[in-house]
């Protein structure tokens, strides 16, 4: 049976992930991450407070501007230009614009190189956790959500990380300094404005929260439109042979379209937000701006006061806007870290042992079912092994027959340790197979599966997948034992050919063939065969099966085949139906005994 028949198409935690806790915490979670990188973080940081403190420092500069007359005269007491002439203070301004530029300059890079790394390194971590995880974690969890999360998921992070963290801050800096500066500057004028906002923050709040789950809803649907994409692209061939592109395109605009509304509902929300934030801000500004001028005129407050307290004013309400804006990043990039953690802490259903035994590398490999049983953790009812005994000697080769869905390539799957039994045990050359290590008990397996699997790459580079370290003569003798020769040198460009994604530029005969010559390469002990002649010709198979005899040559091999006449060599026939094992024997013995292969054997022959 195929995986990707099991995978369904829900979204819900797969087995194995542990739920994750509140949004905004989540991002906790990478601290981890961002640990190795607190040196370059402390400086960044450094660079932060010097350019906030910079910025805050300009309207005091300002204010002796304006009180010095622009430089006729010197402002009284707490100059901070000091008695420099017109010239001089914009020298000084200018060294502080400079420097200002230059420390967020600084800062920004700092910032964004820890974000980069930080996002490299979290895919990465991701990626080798999800390579780790057993067959069961891909049944219920697309592929294409792993890849969302690896790519959209950490690019938000990326974001916050390398910018909106640094933004917030200085925007926190900005808005703190800010207000400190505007109570010292008028404390009559702070408590004025520091009422007005008070007032219009609660309903700017309540519209931003809006704002923000219309996001989140915008972008589950453009996520949706992007599955349905991906699922169709996947199945063209289908999809044309059906002529269902009509049906297809209107399917995708539907979702395009339900995106779109969602998108500007929320567009209509923010323009309301931004016009009230605009208005407020503003009015804010000029109403103050009022009071000021009218003590201006009454000898209260100086001109210069004056201009500084409104620099002031509008860097906190500048301060302000971004951190709302970070904010809302800031909550996204929460939920982004939480399905990313949720990957990373994702356990494998199959356990290994703590201490593993080193395996005993008998010259051939026997093999015990001892008792097996085996419920899918996806159908735990149902037995789809039963009290399932059989023992393989060194270098025997057996063929597993039986109907479709009776369990032979389970048997496959728990060798492998897909899958763990639920009763009984499997013992390889006496050891249970829970007592090795995973590596060493697949290094000492060639499988060759049902629906053959070629890489986007070059013909060699996909045989010699079986054994990377292998030399291209190895190469090309397994090429030649499974009959690739015949068609490769006809490619092209020989054993160079690219063979396309996913072999797409190959027949199924020709694909099954690089799966042998693979399987072949890798000279493991004991060599599984999932129908893997099943799609050739004839005469492909004649060539593939001398190869594949040569193959089995004094290795132990387990064959799945449906067409009986391809396993007439062999040294056992074990039929297996409903998970059990109903008969044993040659093909003559079992031909005589009447049963099921005789019926199977009968009926293949009529046809
Ligand atoms: N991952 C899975 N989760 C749940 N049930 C599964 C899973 N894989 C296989 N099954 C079920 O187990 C039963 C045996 O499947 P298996 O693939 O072993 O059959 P098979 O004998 O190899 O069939 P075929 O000859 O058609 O390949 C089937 O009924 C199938 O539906």
């Amino acid at each position: 049976m195929s995986q990707a028949s099991h995978r369904t198409a829900t979204a819900a935690a797969p087995a194995g992930m542990k739920p994750g806790a509140g949004r905004v915490s989540a991002l906790r979670g990478l601290l981890p991450f961002l640990r190795p990188y607190r040196a370059r973080l402390a400086l960044a940081f450094a660079l932060l407070c010097l350019g906030s403190g910079t910025i805050l420092v300009v309207p005091l500069a300002f204010r002796d501007l304006i009180d010095s007359g622009f430089g006729t005269g010197v402002a009284q007491g707490r100059a901070l230009l000091g008695t420099a002439g017109l010239d001089g203070q914009f020298l000084v301004l200018f060294g502080l614009a400079t420097f200002w530029a230059a420390a967020v300059a600084a800062r920004y890079y700092a910032v964004s190189w820890v974000g980069e790394r930080v996002t490299a390194d979290l895919r990465c971590a991701v990626y080798a956790r999800v390579l780790g995880q057993s067959p069961q974690f891909f049944e219920t969890l697309q592929t294409g959500e792993v890849l969302s999360r690896l790519t959209g998921d950490t690019t938000l992070i990326q974001t916050v990380v390398g910018s909106s963290v640094s933004m917030g801050l200085r925007s926190l800096f900005q808005f703190g300094g800010g207000m400190v500066m505007l109570a010292v500057t008028s404390a009559h004028l702070f408590g004025l404005i520091f009422g007005l906002m008070a007032v219009l923050a609660l309903p700017i709040a309540a519209i931003g929260r809006r704002v923000r789950t219309l996001s989140r809803e915008s972008q589950d649907r453009i996520a949706d439109a992007s599955a349905l994409a991906g699922e169709i692209l996947n199945a063209m061939p289908t999809v044309q042979a059906f002529t269902q592109e009509q049906y297809e395109a209107q399917r995708f605009a539907a979702r395009t379209e339900t995106g779109f509304r969602t998108a500007v509902r929320r567009t209509r929300v923010r323009a309301l937000l931004a016009a009230l934030i605009i208005g407020a801000v503003m009015g804010t500004i000029i109403f103050v701006l009022w009071i000021g001028a009218r003590q201006v005129q009454a000898g209260t407050l100086s001109l210069g006061e004056l201009g500084a307290f409104v620099l002031y004013a509008a860097l906190v309400a500048g301060g302000a806007g971004t951190l709302a804006e970070v904010w809302g990043d800031v909550m996204r990039a929460g939920g982004a870290t939480e399905r990313l953690l949720e990957l990373l802490q994702a356990e494998s259903a199959i356990r290994e042992t703590s201490a593993p035994q080193p395996p005993r590398r008998a010259a051939q490999v026997g093999i015990v079912f001892d008792h097996v049983g085996l419920a899918y953790p996806a159908r735990p009812g149902v037995r789809v092994l039963d009290d399932l005994c059989l023992e393989i000697v060194p270098g025997e080769r057996v063929a597993l027959v039986g109907p479709s869905g009776a369990g032979k390539t389970s048997l496959f799957q728990l060798l492998l340790r897909y899958y763990e039994v639920s009763a009984g045990a499997i013992r390889i050359d006496g050891q249970d197979i829970r007592q090795l290590a995973l590596r060493e008990l697949r290094r000492g397996i060639a499988l060759v599966p049902q629906e053959p699997v070629i890489f986007s790459a070059s013909a060699l580079e996909n045989i010699r997948y079986g054994r990377p370290a292998a030399s291209d003569e190895d190469v090309l003798a397994a090429a030649r034992a499974a009959a690739v020769d015949e068609f490769i040198t006809r490619l092209p460009e020989g054993y160079a050919t690219f063979l396309g994604e996913r072999g797409t530029r190959l027949s199924g005969g020709q694909r099954q063939r690089i799966a042998i010559a693979r399987a072949i390469l890798k000279r493991a002990r004991l060599l599984l065969l999932d129908e893997a002649t099943s799609a050739l010709d004839a005469e492909s198979e004649r060539l593939v099966q001398q190869g594949l005899a040569a193959a089995m040559e004094g290795r132990t091999t387990l064959i799945i085949a449906h067409r009986l006449a391809t396993v007439q060599q062999v040294d056992r026939i074990v039929v297996i139906d409903h998970g059990r094992i109903v008969e044993t024997g040659t093909a003559a013995d079992l031909r005589r005994q009447g049963g099921l292969y005789a019926r199977l054997a009968a009926l293949q022959l009529a046809s």
